[in-house]
């Protein structure tokens, strides 16, 4: 079945998507933009609680909005948030002309150092087709498409369907696990259900207010019921 993803940015709202069912918990601090970073110092005791409170929970936090270019800034902070004891480490990839450079260096950070490196590429102009490739060639487990601008429409307005379609074949084809996220609404499970990916992660949709505020019990409720009925 495809799993939930709920980004949170705290202790209190990290056990709030533990006590909904969340499978799939994402640190980040949404305020900090589409892939905020929390401070690693902040990770660390986030996660001992999780593994306490709900040790079944699969645990991934992000490393910031990092320009291409920034290759040492993106090394050090995978090392220090990999460091925290997270199961997954997302890093942002936006297409472009150091891109392709950026996806190697993560890869090279996967296999030398054993960092758990989770490839975000940003869709919001369209399936990233050659990231794609580049990144599955590359033989990451898990990959993930988002979108950086949350408010011009969701991935499935951005992406056509078979072209997520595409992506979701063409990762379980090489036995990656794909993963989807974009300003995505409870109500598209369906949908995204069809699509069979791997994950699909939510801020937008949980919180009251836009993605920066606070998560909200009762959204996550609808999420979780409208995932049962999918
Ligand atoms: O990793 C998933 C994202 O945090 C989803 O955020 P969003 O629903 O606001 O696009």
């Amino acid at each position: 079945m495809t799993r939930v993803l709920v980004s949170v940015r705290d202790a209190a709202e990290a056990q709030l998507a533990a006590a909904a069912g969340v499978p799939f918990i994402d640190l980040k601090e949404p305020s900090r933009g589409a892939l905020g970073g929390l401070d690693p110092g902040l990770i660390a005791p986030i996660v001992a609680q999780l593994r306490a409170s709900a040790p079944q929970a699969v645990i991934s936090a992000t490393i910031g909005d990092w320009p291409a270019e920034a290759a040492d800034q993106v090394a050090a902070r995978c090392r220090a948030v990999a460091a925290t004891g997270v199961d997954h480490v997302k890093a942002g990839v936006v297409p472009g002309p150091a891109a392709r450079a950026l996806l190697r260096q993560l890869d090279a950070l996967r296999r030398t150092e054993g960092l758990p490196i989770v490839p975000v590429l940003v869709a919001d102009d369209g399936v990233p087709w050659p990231l794609v490739d580049a990144a599955l060639a590359d033989g990451f487990g898990l990959l993930m498409l988002d979108t950086v601008d949350k408010r011009g429409g969701s991935l499935l307005q951005r992406c056509a369907l078979d072209a997520l379609q595409r992506f979701v074949t063409a990762s379980r084809a090489v036995q990656a696990r794909p993963g989807l996220a974009g300003a995505l609404r409870a109500e598209d499970w369906p949908q995204l259900a069809a699509l069979a990916p791997d994950f699909v992660g939510f801020r937008s949709a949980v919180c009251a207010g836009d993605r920066a505020g606070t998560l909200s019990a009762e959204r996550l409720s609808t999420l979780m019921a409208q995932r049962d009925q999918a």
